[in-house]
Protein backbone atom coordinates (compact mmCIF):
# COMPACT_ATOMS: atom_id res chain seq x y z
CA UNK A 1 0.00 0.00 0.00
CA UNK A 2 1.47 3.26 -0.86
CA UNK A 3 1.41 6.36 1.33
CA UNK A 4 1.06 10.06 -0.38
CA UNK A 5 1.98 13.84 1.70
CA UNK A 6 -0.18 16.11 -0.10
CA UNK A 7 0.20 19.74 -0.49
CA UNK A 8 3.81 20.36 0.24
CA UNK A 9 4.75 23.32 -0.47
CA UNK A 10 8.49 23.60 0.02
CA UNK A 11 11.91 21.72 0.05
CA UNK A 12 12.12 21.36 4.23
CA UNK A 13 8.57 19.24 4.43
CA UNK A 14 9.37 17.16 1.16
CA UNK A 15 12.93 16.42 3.10
CA UNK A 16 11.16 15.24 6.39
CA UNK A 17 8.13 13.51 4.25
CA UNK A 18 10.49 11.21 2.45
CA UNK A 19 12.82 10.66 5.23
CA UNK A 20 9.15 10.13 7.34
CA UNK A 21 8.80 6.90 4.31
CA UNK A 22 6.26 8.26 2.06
CA UNK A 23 5.90 6.82 -1.03
CA UNK A 24 4.32 10.32 -3.14
CA UNK A 25 4.47 13.75 -2.41
CA UNK A 26 1.44 15.88 -3.69
CA UNK A 27 2.32 19.13 -4.73
CA UNK A 28 -1.37 21.27 -5.58
CA UNK A 29 -1.68 23.61 -8.17
CA UNK A 30 -5.33 23.89 -8.38
CA UNK A 31 -5.42 27.83 -7.83
CA UNK A 32 -8.37 27.77 -5.09
CA UNK A 33 -6.47 25.80 -2.69
CA UNK A 34 -4.69 26.93 0.33
CA UNK A 35 -1.65 25.09 -0.18
CA UNK A 36 -1.09 26.54 -3.59
CA UNK A 37 2.19 26.26 -4.76
CA UNK A 38 4.43 27.31 -8.09
CA UNK A 39 6.01 24.93 -10.18
CA UNK A 40 9.43 26.13 -9.97
CA UNK A 41 8.56 25.55 -6.10
CA UNK A 42 7.48 22.08 -6.30
CA UNK A 43 10.29 21.42 -8.60
CA UNK A 44 12.90 22.04 -6.24
CA UNK A 45 10.98 20.30 -3.66
CA UNK A 46 10.30 17.25 -5.69
CA UNK A 47 13.52 17.13 -6.98
CA UNK A 48 15.28 17.22 -3.93
CA UNK A 49 13.84 14.01 -2.25
CA UNK A 50 15.63 11.90 -4.86
CA UNK A 51 14.21 9.42 -7.52
CA UNK A 52 12.60 6.98 -5.62
CA UNK A 53 9.32 9.50 -4.18
CA UNK A 54 6.69 10.43 -6.64
CA UNK A 55 6.37 13.82 -7.52
CA UNK A 56 2.07 14.40 -7.79
CA UNK A 57 0.34 17.62 -9.24
CA UNK A 58 -2.86 17.86 -8.14
CA UNK A 59 -5.59 20.13 -10.41
CA UNK A 60 -8.54 20.64 -10.06
CA UNK A 61 -10.79 21.66 -13.57
CA UNK A 62 -7.88 23.38 -15.42
CA UNK A 63 -7.41 22.56 -19.42
CA UNK A 64 -5.51 20.31 -21.16
CA UNK A 65 -2.21 22.55 -21.88
CA UNK A 66 -2.27 24.09 -18.23
CA UNK A 67 -1.72 20.47 -16.57
CA UNK A 68 0.86 19.29 -19.16
CA UNK A 69 2.57 22.78 -18.84
CA UNK A 70 2.77 22.87 -15.14
CA UNK A 71 3.51 19.36 -15.23
CA UNK A 72 6.81 19.64 -17.77
CA UNK A 73 7.95 23.07 -15.65
CA UNK A 74 7.98 20.96 -12.18
CA UNK A 75 8.76 17.80 -13.61
CA UNK A 76 6.08 15.76 -12.12
CA UNK A 77 6.17 12.01 -12.40
CA UNK A 78 2.37 11.53 -11.64
CA UNK A 79 -1.33 14.06 -12.20
CA UNK A 80 -4.10 13.85 -9.98
CA UNK A 81 -7.08 15.11 -11.31
CA UNK A 82 -10.08 16.39 -9.65
CA UNK A 83 -13.26 18.16 -10.63
CA UNK A 84 -15.99 17.68 -13.68
CA UNK A 85 -13.64 16.41 -16.53
CA UNK A 86 -14.66 14.32 -19.19
CA UNK A 87 -13.23 10.75 -19.70
CA UNK A 88 -11.20 11.96 -23.27
CA UNK A 89 -9.57 14.64 -20.89
CA UNK A 90 -8.55 12.13 -18.35
CA UNK A 91 -7.37 9.80 -21.10
CA UNK A 92 -5.22 12.48 -23.18
CA UNK A 93 -3.55 13.55 -19.58
CA UNK A 94 -2.99 9.39 -19.44
CA UNK A 95 -0.81 9.16 -22.77
CA UNK A 96 1.41 11.61 -21.10
CA UNK A 97 2.05 10.58 -16.99
CA UNK A 98 0.39 7.94 -14.67
CA UNK A 99 -2.85 9.37 -13.38
CA UNK A 100 -4.51 8.90 -10.31
CA UNK A 101 -8.36 9.96 -11.30
CA UNK A 102 -10.46 11.67 -7.87
CA UNK A 103 -13.91 10.36 -7.69
CA UNK A 104 -16.34 11.45 -5.28
CA UNK A 105 -18.66 8.45 -3.70
CA UNK A 106 -21.71 9.76 -5.60
CA UNK A 107 -19.32 9.43 -8.86
CA UNK A 108 -18.23 5.82 -8.26
CA UNK A 109 -21.53 4.44 -10.07
CA UNK A 110 -21.08 6.38 -13.21
CA UNK A 111 -17.61 7.27 -13.78
CA UNK A 112 -15.72 4.16 -12.03
CA UNK A 113 -16.20 1.13 -15.02
CA UNK A 114 -14.92 3.50 -17.20
CA UNK A 115 -10.76 3.03 -16.14
CA UNK A 116 -11.29 -0.64 -14.86
CA UNK A 117 -8.87 -1.66 -17.83
CA UNK A 118 -6.95 1.10 -17.97
CA UNK A 119 -3.74 0.61 -16.13
CA UNK A 120 -2.72 4.08 -16.83
CA UNK A 121 -5.62 5.32 -14.62
CA UNK A 122 -6.21 4.49 -10.30
CA UNK A 123 -8.72 5.78 -8.94
CA UNK A 124 -8.64 7.60 -5.76
CA UNK A 125 -11.78 8.48 -3.27
CA UNK A 126 -12.27 11.81 -2.03
CA UNK A 127 -14.49 13.79 0.42
CA UNK A 128 -16.75 16.33 -2.31
CA UNK A 129 -14.54 18.92 -0.70
CA UNK A 130 -10.95 17.99 -1.41
CA UNK A 131 -8.45 19.94 1.13
CA UNK A 132 -11.43 20.22 3.68
CA UNK A 133 -10.21 17.44 6.28
CA UNK A 134 -13.57 15.49 5.85
CA UNK A 135 -13.90 11.58 6.39
CA UNK A 136 -15.88 9.53 4.19
CA UNK A 137 -18.45 6.95 5.53
CA UNK A 138 -16.07 4.17 4.95
CA UNK A 139 -18.53 1.40 6.29
CA UNK A 140 -21.03 3.01 3.32
CA UNK A 141 -18.55 2.30 1.05
CA UNK A 142 -16.98 -1.30 1.75
CA UNK A 143 -19.71 -2.84 -1.27
CA UNK A 144 -18.39 -0.19 -3.76
CA UNK A 145 -14.64 0.61 -3.22
CA UNK A 146 -13.44 -0.30 -6.39
CA UNK A 147 -10.31 -3.03 -6.21
CA UNK A 148 -7.23 -1.00 -6.67
CA UNK A 149 -8.70 2.31 -5.42
CA UNK A 150 -6.65 4.91 -3.18
CA UNK A 151 -8.51 6.31 -0.46
CA UNK A 152 -8.39 10.42 0.74
CA UNK A 153 -10.64 12.32 3.07
CA UNK A 154 -10.07 13.69 6.69
CA UNK A 155 -7.36 10.64 6.71
CA UNK A 156 -4.59 11.58 9.84
CA UNK A 157 -2.66 9.85 12.27
CA UNK A 158 -5.64 8.93 14.75
CA UNK A 159 -7.73 7.27 12.18
CA UNK A 160 -5.80 5.97 8.79
CA UNK A 161 -5.18 2.26 10.39
CA UNK A 162 -8.98 2.11 10.81
CA UNK A 163 -9.59 3.27 7.09
CA UNK A 164 -7.33 0.60 5.97
CA UNK A 165 -8.78 -2.38 7.98
CA UNK A 166 -12.12 -0.96 6.59
CA UNK A 167 -11.37 -0.44 3.03
CA UNK A 168 -8.05 -1.93 2.10
CA UNK A 169 -7.41 0.92 -0.21
CA UNK A 170 -4.38 0.43 -2.39
CA UNK A 171 -2.75 3.95 -1.21
CA UNK A 172 -3.90 6.59 1.08
CA UNK A 173 -3.47 10.14 0.69
CA UNK A 174 -3.86 13.14 3.54
CA UNK A 175 -3.41 16.83 3.88
CA UNK A 176 -4.95 19.21 6.35
CA UNK A 177 -4.41 16.53 9.24
CA UNK A 178 -0.57 16.66 8.87
CA UNK A 179 -0.40 20.37 8.73
CA UNK A 180 0.51 22.96 11.69
CA UNK A 181 -0.84 25.37 9.43
CA UNK A 182 -2.14 25.75 5.70
CA UNK A 183 0.67 24.56 3.76
CA UNK A 184 3.03 24.07 6.58
CA UNK A 185 3.21 20.59 7.81
CA UNK A 186 3.40 19.32 11.15
CA UNK A 187 6.42 16.93 11.15
CA UNK A 188 5.38 14.55 14.05
CA UNK A 189 2.08 14.42 12.79
CA UNK A 190 3.57 13.21 9.18
CA UNK A 191 5.92 10.88 10.60
CA UNK A 192 2.69 9.50 12.79
CA UNK A 193 0.72 8.78 9.74
CA UNK A 194 3.18 7.49 7.79
CA UNK A 195 4.11 5.22 10.65
CA UNK A 196 0.41 4.06 11.45
CA UNK A 197 -0.74 3.68 7.77
CA UNK A 198 2.64 0.91 7.75
CA UNK A 199 2.05 -0.96 10.85
CA UNK A 200 -2.52 -0.75 9.48
CA UNK A 201 -3.11 -4.64 9.34
CA UNK A 202 -6.06 -4.81 6.97
CA UNK A 203 -7.15 -8.14 9.07
CA UNK A 204 -7.56 -6.27 12.45
CA UNK A 205 -10.41 -4.76 12.31
CA UNK A 206 -13.66 -6.63 12.20
CA UNK A 207 -15.36 -6.94 8.10
O1 LIG B 1 -5.94 20.44 -0.24
C1 LIG B 1 -6.40 21.25 -1.05
O2 LIG B 1 -6.39 22.49 -0.84
C2 LIG B 1 -6.96 20.79 -2.36
C3 LIG B 1 -7.50 21.71 -3.26
C4 LIG B 1 -8.00 21.27 -4.50
C5 LIG B 1 -7.94 19.92 -4.85
C6 LIG B 1 -7.40 18.97 -3.96
C7 LIG B 1 -6.92 19.40 -2.71
N1 LIG B 1 -6.41 18.48 -1.79
C8 LIG B 1 -6.56 17.07 -1.96
O3 LIG B 1 -7.61 16.62 -1.09
C9 LIG B 1 -7.15 15.45 -0.40
C10 LIG B 1 -7.87 15.26 0.89
O4 LIG B 1 -7.58 16.33 1.73
P1 LIG B 1 -7.79 16.21 3.33
O5 LIG B 1 -6.73 15.27 3.84
O6 LIG B 1 -9.20 15.68 3.56
O7 LIG B 1 -7.60 17.61 3.82
C11 LIG B 1 -5.67 15.71 -0.27
O8 LIG B 1 -4.97 14.54 -0.06
C12 LIG B 1 -5.31 16.37 -1.57
O9 LIG B 1 -4.92 15.39 -2.54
Amino acid sequence: MKVKVCGITNLNDAVLSAEAGADALGFIFAPVSRRLVTPEAARQAGLGVGPAVARVGVFLNQGLDEVLRTAEMARLSALQIHGNVSSLYVSQLAAYYPVLRVLRPADLAEEAGVWRADPGVTLMLDAPEPGGGQPLDWEALKSTFPAGAWLAGGLGPQNVAQAIGVLRPAGVDAVSRLESRAGVKDPEAVRAFVRAARQANPQSYPQ
